[in-house]
């Protein structure tokens, strides 16, 4: 299907019609200018400025030790390229769980600071009450649901979240509560795909999913992981569109022999 790239700017309005139509809702994560530059130019609809910086931008091995003025200065990046592309950022752990206000001045300066188009938090029920402050406040807000990785060391791994009836209950009135309280769509993280197909039916605003199946409005993946630079990460939802790892690695051990053997730089390329 071809991209429209006439539209001036993806607004969540604009993504509430693409469910409404059917249109899939694509996502991708970025981190800096010169990736979202070419996230944006291939027509992404969202772009997400996800705390897994944490883990493929500064190597931490979870997403809890990244700091909002570090989420501030990928997003800035990433919005100063961003040109069509709708730029949501994920509100890092510690910097909304202590209460609505402390909530809504991590969003604002997410908003002032970075220029960025809206904000996510992971979480249901026990988040309402900052969902609602931020939505006050003029800031679009996408919900979280599911695997929840700033919640790790309360669940110990990353299988497949809600199997049990009980999980699953819980995150479709998770997920009813986040459009009542007026969140423009919600990320449903490794959650069984008959899960994702109902809650999506049963919700008006979009679901975007990974590893969710593909009965969800829209999906998401981390730049790194789809393009196979990250190695080592390979879920099953995870499809590699590329292995720039192996690209890379030839063209920099190339340049590192040319170096070596005295072929960089030539005649042409010296002044
Ligand atoms: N590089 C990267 N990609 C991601 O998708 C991602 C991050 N980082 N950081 C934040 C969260 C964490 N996420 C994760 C992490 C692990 C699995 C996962 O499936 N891990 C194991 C299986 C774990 C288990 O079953 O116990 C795997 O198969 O690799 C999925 C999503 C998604 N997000
Ligand atoms: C995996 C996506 C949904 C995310 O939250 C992130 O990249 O941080
Ligand atoms: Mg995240």
């Amino acid at each position: 299907m071809s991209v429209n790239k006439e539209v001036k700017r993806i607004t969540t309005h604009i993504l509430q019609e693409m469910k409404n139509r059917g249109e899939k809702i694509a996502m991708l994560t970025a981190y800096d200018f010169s990736m979202a530059a070419i996230v944006d130019n291939a027509g992404m609809d969202i772009i997400l400025v996800g705390d897994s910086a944490s883990n493929v931008m500064a190597g931490h091995e979870t997403t809890l030790p990244i700091t909002l003025d570090q989420m501030i200065y990928h997003a800035s990046s990433v919005v100063r390229a961003a040109k069509r592309a709708l730029v949501i950022v994920d509100l890092p752990f510690g910097s909304y769980q202590g209460n609505s206000k402390e909530a809504l001045a991590s969003a604002i300066r997410i908003m002032k600071e970075a220029g960025a188009h809206g904000v996510k938090l992971e979480g249901g029920v026990e988040i309402a009450e900052s969902v609602t402050r931020i939505l006050t406040a003029g800031i679009p807000v996408m919900g979280h649901l599911g695997l929840t990785p700033q919640s790790i060391y309360k669940f110990g791994t990353y299988t497949v979240r809600a199997k049990e009836e009980a999980e699953a209950a819980k995150l479709k009135e998770d997920a009813l509560k986040l459009q009542e309280l007026g969140c423009f769509g919600v990320v449903l993280e490794k959650i069984p795909a008959k899960l994702a197909a109902e809650v999506s039916q049963s919700l008006n605003i979009p679901t975007i999913g990974i590893g969710a199946g593909q009965h969800c409005d829209g999906q998401v993946l981390v730049i790194h992981d789809m393009l196979g630079i990250n190695k080592g990460f390979k879920p099953r939802f995870l499809r590699q569109y590329a292995g720039l790892f192996d690209v890379m690695n030839d063209a920099i051990s190339n340049y590192v022999g040319d170096v070596k053997a005295k072929n960089f730089p030539n005649r042409k390329e010296e002044y």
